[in-house]
């Protein structure tokens, strides 16, 4: 299989953002309800520049007996949002059937659904379904933290011919409690973006955060990454909407949230500052160096004890050691000003790659 060469050097949409010198704005209702809605939305969101106006027209919900979209009917709305508004529209597609529809009524933007994305059998039904037609398409990351599946749903695109491609990242499900409706779980699409620099990235705060109020940091912190652009879904009532309420924002608020939005440089413009951060940076190596020399002392004595339980014949797990090591190191961490749950990760990490060690030693597999 020939691997993804993706790598334009302009694409749909970075021409659309061209030269503002702002991100992309994709906004509009999580679902298309009436014409009138649809259409009094997208005029508010044209006097604020948004790029794309988006809208679901078919919603998978999570049980059934919720509000599942107007259906087709709805493209036709957007249709003229198109015409009469002269705005860009985006819709999500799940089938095939979806893919003609909305190409028969013009829209301009399609994008995958995370639940979509997790299923290559669906995936490769609108890829084919898009074979020679090379529409701009957006894939949403899959609703569980699995890189290879995202990567996967967007090289069908690729390979169906489509070069406008951009992803969406909208976090990740979690059994967990946690203050996000989808855990963002950055370092996925940060190795994303360290393997395609030229793909867009887009966040979509909306579903990431679940309220309106994580709308801003959440895409705070996407522009701080060096995303592209956001998706973010506006309703006209948000607290009357028929899906999603809570994470929905007015056109007003919208706008108040872009404008508080910073958009930092790339990288420093200075040859003087350069200058400071590589001083940093080279501490910043010696620093390394010795987390990398203490590790390795470390696992010499791992590897110690593991010989002398091969020797005495004891298993390699000792729970009450490791309970008490989980212990001690989140209190040393409090006392270093470091973060408890950070160090109990890495303890995680580290008590992992002892144990293999060791098993390898016990087992004589060296
Ligand atoms: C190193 C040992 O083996 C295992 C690894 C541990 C570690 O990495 O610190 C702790 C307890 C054991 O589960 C040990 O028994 O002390």
């Amino acid at each position: 299989m020939q691997l993804m060469k993706f790598n334009p050097t302009k694409s749909f949409f970075t021409e659309l953002q061209a030269g503002q010198g702002h991100p992309l704005v994709i906004a509009g209702p999580c679902s298309a309800e009436t014409e009138e809605q649809v259409m009094q939305t997208a005029a508010a969101l044209k006097q604020q520049n948004v790029h794309l106006f988006r809208a679901g027209i078919w919603k998978p919900r999570t049980r059934p007996g919720s509000f599942e979209g107007v259906g087709s009917k709805g493209l036709a709305w957007l249709n003229r949002v198109k015409r009469e508004l002269g705005m860009r529209v985006a819709i999500e597609v799940a089938t095939a059937r979806h893919v003609e529809e909305a190409l028969k009524q013009e829209i301009d933007v399609l994008w995958i659904g995370a639940r979509t994305t997790v299923n290559p059998f669906a995936v490769q039904e609108i890829a084919d379904a898009l074979q020679g037609v090379n529409v701009p398409v957006m894939v949403k990351n899959p609703v569980n933290p699995d890189l290879a599946l995202w990567i996967g749903a967007i090289e069908r695109m690729y390979h169906a011919g489509v070069t406008d491609l951009a992803a969406i990242h909208r976090g990740f499900s979690s059994y967990q409690k946690s203050k996000y409706r989808n855990v963002p779980v950055w370092q996925i699409p940060i190795e994303l973006k360290a393997r395609y620099q030229s793909l867009p990235m887009i966040v979509d705060p909306s579903h990431i955060g679940g309220k309106r109020d994580l709308i801003f940091p959440v895409s705070q912190k996407a522009l701080d990454l060096g995303y592209d652009g956001m998706m973010i879904e506006t309703h006209l009532t948000p607290d009357k909407a028929l899906s999603d309420a809570e994470q929905q924002v007015t056109p007003d608020a919208l706008k108040a949230i872009l404008a508080k939005l910073q958009v930092r440089k790339t990288n420093y413009d200075d040859a003087e500052l350069v200058n400071r951060a590589e001083e940093l940076r080279l501490q910043i190596d010696a620093a390394d160096h010795d987390i990398i020399a203490a590790l390795g002392r470390r696992m010499a004595l791992v590897e110690q004890i593991g010989e002398y339980k091969k020797l005495n014949n004891v298993q390699v797990l000792q729970l009450e050691r490791w309970k008490e090591i989980f212990r001690s190191r989140g209190e040393w961490a409090e006392d270093a000003g470091l973060n408890h749950a950070f160090i109990e990760e890495l303890y995680k990490l580290i008590h992992v790659e002892s144990i293999r060690k060791q098993t390898q030693i016990l087992d004589g597999d060296r």
